[in-house]
């Protein structure tokens, strides 16, 4: 069963409704003796950094995370914000992240940018390579949607899963044993997003 973890952040409802029409078991978790019996935890996200790791803070799910995350190793996919907060910290807030993918959130740099730069990224973008079997399927052309000003950039470059360019290039997918993150909204990325949710499902 895949775990969409709610605590109070992101579209939950949107996430497992593709679980539903894709015929896949999830629930959407708020109590923190519900988490083990996910196989699989989704951690979503919307909003800035220090209000995200507020809200998780205040949820009591954080210490139960921490647990299955890194002591028995449950596969777990954090989207946007939900990403982000996997980092060590962020140029964003003052908060410390939860540090399970060695890293630093840093804002977009912009001042290379031909055309008047501005923020946040929004709208469709490619992503690249999409070797790994969390890309399974997934129309290169089409890409992903992102909406976000900041990015996960990993101290080590074994982490770095795909980037994208906007002005320059960015990471915009990471991997850690049995952690991932993707910067941009897979629940809004249709065809493709579907793909990538039912990829996670079956890894
Ligand atoms: N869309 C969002 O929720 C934004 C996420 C994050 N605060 C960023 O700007 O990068």
């Amino acid at each position: 069963m895949i775990g969409i973890v709610d605590y109070g952040s992101g579209n939950v409802q949107a996430i497992a409704t593709i679980y539903k029409n894709l015929n896949l078991e999830c629930k959407i978790i708020a109590n923190p003796s519900e988490l083990e019996l996910a196989d699989k935890l989704i951690l979503p996200g919307v909003g800035a950094f220090d209000a995200t790791m507020e809200q998780l803070l205040e949820s009591g799910l954080k210490e139960k995370l921490d647990h299955l995350v890194l002591n028995e190793k449950r596969p777990v996919l954090g989207i946007c914000v939900g990403m982000q907060i996997l980092a060590d910290s962020s140029e964003e807030g003052l908060l410390p992240g939860l540090g399970w993918i060695p890293g630093k959130v840093k804002k977009i740099d912009t001042s290379n940018f031909v055309h008047k730069p501005y923020l946040p990224h929004m709208g469709w973008n490619v992503l690249k390579p999409l070797h790994e079997s969390i890309f399974t399927d997934i129309e290169e052309t089409l890409g992903f949607y992102f909406v976000h000003s900041y990015y996960f950039e990993c101290q080590n470059s074994e982490n770095v899963l795909g980037t994208t360019n906007y002005g320059a290039k960015f990471t915009c997918a990471v991997k850690h044993q049995n952690i991932y993150g993707m910067q941009f909204h897979p629940e809004k990325s249709h065809s493709n997003g579907v793909k990538l949710l039912k990829n996670f499902a079956s890894l």
